[in-house]
């Protein structure tokens, strides 16, 4: 088999849940990591950006780890890799950084041999690894994605996201593990909490399907996750609850949190009012957050032409929006 002498990849960030798709609907964002991945003779790592800190710098990275599993399944034998790594998302906010990486280092490293295994593979592979496939499909194939994981392969639809749908997130200082916001959630829940959610699920993606805007406020409620959650995110409960007033579609904890999500229709909207309300909400509670106005990202991980004489930094600083 030809191992490429390296690859380079982006990978966009991508949000989970959308509000009551708990584990199921996940949405690609226009904020990227970048990878690059070559053959060596030792093991190195060039991370960059505000947002690597402690991040392992040994073959116990997950990005390393991960692009062993491909090799292991492809039957190449590739142990020792240069990887270059820059990222604009931030970790343990809710943002699919793990994700990210996931689906970052399958991709170089299937790239790297020749593509030997399909996305269809790649995707089972990243969700067994993540847990489930809410955001490692969305970074995987772009867009909306509703995705089911039955514990060994993902089956998944994708969804174009409205055109004029764009997404205006909060971003704590603080960072919140997705295994501490999972350990807070009920083993159970009621048959009413139950139908809850799938009745609102099924609208939203058919509300985000045909460009129903108007729904989504009805549609993106949750009572899955979202209400066990807001002890962690003091705020959050109010933000859900009065974001339509201020301007969104809709608003949600974006992943596992802590970042809140809204859904905005920028025909209509200039969002002046609704970032305004977000920082003061969050503000009264002590916190302070990042704003970012981002986008659908329609296209998932690609691969970059590794063009003459340009580093890996100079074609990352030429992409970098945030
Ligand atoms: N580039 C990376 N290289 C190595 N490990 C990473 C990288 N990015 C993320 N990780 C690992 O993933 C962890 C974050 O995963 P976690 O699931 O808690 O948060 P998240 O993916 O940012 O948020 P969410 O899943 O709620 O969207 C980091 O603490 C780190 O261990
Ligand atoms: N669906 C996941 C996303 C975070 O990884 C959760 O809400 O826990």
């Amino acid at each position: 088999m030809i191992v490429n002498e390296g690859v380079r990849v982006k990978v966009p960030a991508s949000t989970a849940n959308l509000g009551p798709g708990f584990d199921t609907l996940g949405m690609a964002l226009s904020l990227y990591a970048w990878i690059e991945m070559k053959p060596s003779t030792e093991t190195v790592f060039h991370l960059y950006g505000d947002h690597m800190e402690g991040i392992p710098r040994d073959k116990s990275n997950l990005i390393y780890k991960v692009a062993q599993s491909v090799f292991r399944k492809a039957g190449v034998v590739v142990p020792e890799l240069e990887i270059s790594m820059y990222s604009d998302i931030p970790l343990t906010r809710g943002l699919g950084s793990s994700a990210s990486a996931i689906i970052g280092a399958l991709f170089a490293a299937n790239c790297l041999i020749g593509s030997p295994l399909s996305k269809t593979q790649l995707f089972d592979m990243a969700t067994a690894l993540e847990g489930h496939p809410d955001n490692v499909g969305a970074s995987l194939f772009g867009g909306i994605i509703t995705a089911v994981w039955d514990g060994s392969h993902a089956e998944y639809l994708r969804i174009e996201p409205p055109s004029d749908m764009e997404v205006l997130v909060a971003i704590p200082d603080f960072q919140l593990s997705t295994s501490k916001a999972r350990n807070i959630l009920p083993e159970s829940v009621s048959l009413d909490d139950a139908v809850y959610n799938v009745s609102r699920t099924s609208l939203l993606t058919a509300a985000l399907a045909s460009g129903r805007m108007d729904l989504i406020s009805f549609a993106m409620r949750d009572r899955l996750h979202q209400p066990y959650r807001a002890s962690l995110i003091p705020g959050m409960t109010r933000i859900l609850k009065e974001a339509t007033e201020h301007g969104a579609l809709g608003a949600a904890l974006s992943g596992a949190g802590p970042t809140l999500l809204a859904l905005v229709d920028r025909r209509n909207q200039d969002g002046v009012d609704l970032e305004r309300f977000l920082l003061d909400v969050l503000g009264e509670q002590g916190i302070s957050a990042k704003l970012l106005w981002l986008k659908p990202c329609t296209t998932g991980v690609t691969s970059l032409t590794i063009e003459d004489n340009k580093s890996f930094l100079e074609i990352v600083k030429g992409e970098v929006t945030v």
